[in-house]
């Protein structure tokens, strides 16, 4: 399923930004679009949040090294322009993590299926980084690498011709016979339900006022693509009333008194 706004996406990423080849094909900033709004992607090491992110903007699962810094990924959805932040889930760039949320609209905290530990990470690691995004940020909590515990994130989505650098085939698009092993699953859904409801006294919000974990829980693949594109749509779905209040915030007649007291100075030819 492709979006229903699907533009092109730019990519940057400064872990690529001293590479010189790469740094001659980097796009004109002057030209670049500002963002109407943010989204940050974070959680553990090796989880597949770059992954993900690869393959809701290029339709592929390509092969990933782990990520230095952070990359951002620009998709314009409708009118608007929407930033979404891939982080680096190694310990060594953790203080960057605040950083990135800053001002975030939305927050994707990301797990892998398999792994438990990488689900307590997110409390114990990732959850105080988000401080820093705007007072009503929404979190979804996502379980990637489904396919390796769920038959029905078994059949791949289509992959985009061009391009080359994919991994190599894909036996996992038919289910049947050629079919992985399946992996124990260490985290449940209802895991990530409970998650989601401490997440919420964490920030000290009503629950009943809140978005439903039922549709703030999200399991995906970014091998095959299950739910991938739910996840980013529904999120730019969400995003918009935030987007629509700043907008309308700025545009509201405001007097900028620093700018009347210069104007009147002067004038009166006081200070200069
Ligand atoms: N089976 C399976 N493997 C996945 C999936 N997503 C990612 N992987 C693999 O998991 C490994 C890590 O993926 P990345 O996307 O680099 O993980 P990351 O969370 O960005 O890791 P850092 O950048 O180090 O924080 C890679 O070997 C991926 O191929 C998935 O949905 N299913
Ligand atoms: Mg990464």
């Amino acid at each position: 399923m492709k979006g229903k706004f699907d533009i092109d996406v730019l990519v940057a990423s400064p872990s690529t930004i001293t590479n010189r080849r790469v740094q001659r094909a980097m796009p004109d900033y002057a030209k670049m679009k500002k963002p109407d709004v943010k989204l940050v992607v974070l959680g553990d090491l090796n989880v597949g949040k770059t992954s993900l992110l690869h393959r809701y903007t290029e339709r592929k699962f390509k092969d990933t090294i782990s990520t230095v810094g952070g990359a951002f990924f620009l998709k314009q959805w409708g009118p608007y322009n929407i930033s979404i932040w891939d982080t680096a889930g190694r310990e060594q760039f953790h203080g960057l993590g605040s950083l990135y949320c800053r001002g975030a609209a939305a927050v994707i905290l990301t797990y892998d299926v398999t792994n438990w530990q990488s689900l307590a990470e997110l409390e114990d690691r990732f959850l105080y980084l988000t401080d820093t995004a705007n007072s009503d940020c929404i979190f979804a909590i996502v379980g990637n690498k489904a396919d390796l515990t769920d038959p029905r994130a078994l059949v791949a989505e289509p992959e985009e011709e061009e391009g080359g650098d994919e991994k190599e085939g894909v036996p996992w698009a038919n289910p049947s016979p050629t079919a992985p092993p399946m992996f124990r699953k260490q985290v449940f859904r209802e895991d990530a339900v409970a998650l989601y409801s401490r997440i919420l006294r964490y920030k000290l919000l009503d629950e009943a006022a809140s978005m439903p974990a039922e549709r703030m829980c999200f399991e995906t693949s970014a091998k095959t693509g299950y739910n991938v594109d739910l996840l980013f749509e529904t999120l730019f779905d969400m995003v918009l009333p935030s987007i629509l209040r700043k907008k309308s915030q700025n545009e509201s007649p405001t007097v900028d008194l620093e700018e009347c007291l210069e104007v009147n100075r002067t004038k009166d030819g006081c200070c200069t």
